[in-house]
């Protein structure tokens, strides 16, 4: 059974999931009717994909995890198929929904520690799920890797045990799966990396808690899909003037490192800004104009000279970084620029690294700074929470968002975007061949086009994101970022 397409995009935190359990409960709804329908839905999932398994072992923890695969154990030993149960830990630990599952299940268990991997066994992971609460280690670790030396199929419930389900990370050890059996919504553990790839392929069930309850735990996160932007490209007006789709401006460094922000100049095109105008030392222009047509050029080699330009109020986005370098003239130029739609990125971010507060004041009141850091970029201007282990990538985009005012995108193979008041999406379209060189300027000069064009800087940002990944598919493996730059389409829009 899938769930309600809407509530199939939201993403609940482990701690949103367990007030949902507790008003579930108040609302008069059996947790163990719950957990016999998760397990039924483990034990129907486990048929599907393994119909020829020669033994189904179910490892169970003490708690809930461990519940819903004694529940599996029995649905899968009523239709007729092979299957052994071990219990890690003691049968005295066992405690509310779980004991009851042991107490009714006519299965005997075993002790973990009997378990002896073999060839044919289909693994059902029960041992934690929402509970993980410390690193896996010692004799479970060691069973998790000979699982994975024999390439033993694994069906995780809810997640594979040692994935932190806030977090996507892996606490000590973990298993990975072939699937994973989720129930109502997907944690942010299911979407972010290593936890994504862990998870191997992902169901989620409905297990019949009514889709009120969790709309009331809703939390401000999503997966970056077009449903959290389409709103805003409608907005746009295709049949617009050049001069109403945006006038972008993409600043150059010196000729000899001008590719970088040639790509972004060029991908603000492709991605539908109406003008896009180069700005650089007049020592690059015989560069630029070698490689760029479409592109207009101007000439700014003094402060003086970017005042004059920027009198311009049709000039309505600015990408400045890419390939910039001089660190001491992006922290000027910022300064003149802190009233425009900006997106800071590469060169432009680092050079703020002895003193982001100066750029987070500059951008107080309406949000219109965005910011691309990677991860190394990202712990110039936020060190304290690049170096915090306990925050998920979630919490430190979210964290910096609030701190700059910016809308961040923190790359990465699971990109996040947040924004200052709280909104976050993780994105998940993005291939692993974009991790190419030139990919970032091309993203920072999407960006840059959606805000010419007059798109809110959070969903310009989510917006340009999928639209870099789905670019990265169109342009397929093997892909340079020139590529990428020639299969940027159209935004999808409503319908
Ligand atoms: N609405 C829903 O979504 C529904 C959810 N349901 C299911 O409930 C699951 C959550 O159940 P849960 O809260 O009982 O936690 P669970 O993951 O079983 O683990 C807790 C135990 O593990 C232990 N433990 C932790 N880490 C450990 C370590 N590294 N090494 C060793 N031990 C460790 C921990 O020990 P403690 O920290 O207490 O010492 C505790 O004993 C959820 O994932 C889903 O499958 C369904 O039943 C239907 C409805
Ligand atoms: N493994 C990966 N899978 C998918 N996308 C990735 C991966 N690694 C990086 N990316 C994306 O590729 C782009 C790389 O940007 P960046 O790090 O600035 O590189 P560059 O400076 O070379 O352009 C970002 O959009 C990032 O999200
Ligand atoms: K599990």
């Amino acid at each position: 059974m899938g769930v309600e397409t809407d509530i199939a995009s939201w993403i609940l935190t482990p701690s949103d999931m367990t007030a949902v359990d507790r008003d579930a409960a108040t609302s008069g709804l059996s947790s163990f009717g719950l957990m016999r329908a998760a397990g039924y839905a483990v034990a129907a999932s486990a048929l599907r994909h393994y119909p020829a398994a020669t033994r189904f072992v179910c490892l169970c923890g003490v708690g809930n995890n461990g519940g819903d695969a004694m529940i599996a154990a029995e649905a899968l030993t009523g239709s007729g198929a092979d299957v052994a149960v071990y219990l890690m830990g003691d049968r005295a630990r066992l405690a509310g929904d779980a004991a009851r599952a042991f107490a009714t299940v006519p299965l005997r268990s075993q002790p973990l520690g009997a378990y002896v991997p073999a060839i044919g066994d289909v693994v059902i992971d029960g041992l934690f799920g929402a509970g993980l609460s410390r690193a896996v280690s010692g004799a479970l670790a060691t069973l998790m890797r000979a699982v994975t030396d024999l390439a033993l199929p694994v069906i995780a419930i809810d997640l594979p045990s040692g994935v932190d389900g806030r977090s996507g990370q892996v606490l000590g050890d973990s298993f990975q799966a072939a699937q994973t059996v989720t129930f109502m919504a997907r944690k942010p553990g299911h979407l972010l990396l290593p936890g994504r790839t862990l998870c191997g392929a992902l169901e989620v069930v409905d297990i019949g808690i009514p889709a009120r309850i969790i709309r009331s735990h809703r939390a401000p996160l999503v997966e970056n899909t077009p449903a959290l932007w389409r709103d805003a490209v409608k907005a746009l007006d295709p049949g617009a003037h050049k001069y109403r789709r945006g006038h972008l401006v993409v600043f150059s460094g010196a000729a000899a490192s001008s590719g970088a922000a040639r790509m972004s100049a060029t991908a603000g095109l492709s991605a539908g800004a109406g003008l896009v105008t180069m700005v650089a030392p007049t020592e690059a222009m015989p560069t630029l104009a070698a490689h760029l047509t479409a592109v207009m050029l101007k000439p700014v080699d003094t402060d003086a000279m970017l005042s004059d330009l920027i009198e311009d109020t049709r000039l309505n986005a600015f990408v400045l970084g890419p390939g910039f370098g001089a660190p001491e003239r992006v922290r000027r130029f910022v300064a003149a620029l802190c009233d425009r739609p900006l997106v800071l990125d590469a060169d432009g971010i680092t050079a703020f690294r002895e003193d982001p507060q100066a750029l987070f004041d500059a951008f107080r009141g309406p949000v219109r700074l965005v910011l691309t850091p990677h991860d190394g970029e990202f712990s110039r201007l936020f060190p304290d929470l690049a170096g915090d282990t306990a925050l998920s990538k979630i919490d430190r985009a979210t964290m910096a968002a609030a701190r700059s005012n910016a809308v961040l995108i923190l790359k990465g193979p699971d990109t996040v975007i947040a924004e200052p008041h709280g909104r976050v999406a993780i994105n998940a379209n993005a291939p692993p061949w974009l991790a190419t060189a030139g990919s970032g300027d091309v993203l920072a000069g999407i960006v840059g086009a959606h805000l010419a064009q007059g798109m809110p800087p959070f969903e310009a940002a989510a917006s340009a994101v999928w639209r870099h990944g789905a670019a990265g598919h169109e342009a397929g493996e093997g892909m340079t970022a020139e590529d990428l730059l020639r299969a940027i389409r159209p935004l999808p829009q409503a319908s």
